[in-house]
């Protein structure tokens, strides 16, 4: 059996806690859940039919014997656990991507992986093209541009638009309100563009990958289309996300990536680059 922790119980710790048990049971356990909002773990574990531990903070969480940490937080937690899971033999698959676009944290966490023989795992997410962009990569790619769209109160909270008060309620017409390079664009928009930084990973990086955020109150989907010119050819890729079903903010396909990543980690057979 292949021992998990979850750290984040909001709306993709949820659905895959729920996929461990419902669909993954015969490889996977979920032994340890733990949330910065101990009622938030409580209430997913009473959703659950298996019994992992609450781990009521961090440190209670790091000392589980454990194959894999999961975490489904945020940029912050990604900062503050990642190097400490990995040196603690634990491998990591991280959601909450845009960290790594900060401080060399990427580097840092892949020498720690290197040196103590662990993996790092990085969900697609909310995006299509990750499989066919790490290949095209290989041959040289000359532009990566994300557009992503997404019904305004999709981006509130976000510290772009906080910083310049931007009124998301009174847009009437889709509108483009930034356009940055990914390395920018992850930390204006923490919770919305994580996208951004799984592309730049997979492709020319973050500083070279080009972000355009649209808030467009005529759709109810979270869109991102990727373009891609290369040695290879071009590449356009459009997601239409419906939500998670508890979560309006949160794209369901990115719950669904996790899952299918947890299923490769244990297969037989990986189908796709
Ligand atoms: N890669 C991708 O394609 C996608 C990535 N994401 C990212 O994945 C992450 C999870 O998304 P989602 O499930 O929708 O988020 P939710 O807000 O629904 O759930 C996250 C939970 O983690 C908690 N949390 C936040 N920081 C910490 C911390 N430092 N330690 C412990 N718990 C913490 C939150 O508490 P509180 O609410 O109190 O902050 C919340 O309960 C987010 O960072 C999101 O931006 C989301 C969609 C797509
Ligand atoms: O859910 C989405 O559509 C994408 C998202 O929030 C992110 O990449 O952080």
């Amino acid at each position: 059996m292949i021992k998990l922790g979850l750290i984040g119980c909001g709306a993709i710790g949820t659905i895959l806690a729920k996929a461990i048990e419902e669909r993954l049971q015969e490889k996977f356990v979920l032994k340890v859940i733990f949330d910065i909002s101990f009622e938030k773990a409580r209430a997913l574990k009473e959703r659950l039919h298996s019994s992992p531990i609450i781990a009521p903070d961090f440190s209670a969480f790091l000392v589980q014997s454990l194959d894999i940490a999961i975490e489904a937080a945020s940029q912050e937690a990604v900062k503050e656990y990642g190097e400490k899971i990995l040196s603690r033999e634990k491998d990591l698959m991280i959601m909450s991507i845009g960290a790594l676009l900060e401080d060399n944290l990427f580097e840092r966490l892949k020498t720690i992986a290197q040196k103590k023989h662990r993996r790092i795992y990085l969900p697609s997410g909310a995006v299509v093209g990750i499989d066919g962009i790490k290949a095209a990569a290989l041959a040289g790619l000359d532009e990566v541009v994300l557009t992503t769209r997404k019904p305004p109160a999709g981006l509130k909270g976000a510290p772009y638009i906080e910083e310049r008060e931007i009124d998301l309620e009174n847009i009437t017409k889709a509108q483009m309100i930034y356009k940055g390079p990914a390395e920018e664009a992850v930390k204006y928009f923490p919770a919305n563009v994580n996208v951004a930084a799984v592309l730049s990973l997979a492709g020319i990086g973050k500083k070279k990958t080009k972000v355009k955020i649209i808030a467009d109150p005529n759709i109810h989907t979270n869109q991102h289309e990727i373009k891609v010119k290369g040695k290879f050819g071009q590449m356009i890729c459009l997601t239409k996300n419906l939500p998670c079903p508890d979560s309006p903010r949160t794209s369901y396909l990115a719950a669904l990536s996790a899952i299918k990543t947890l299923e490769n980690i244990s297969a037989e057979v990986v189908i796709g680059t």
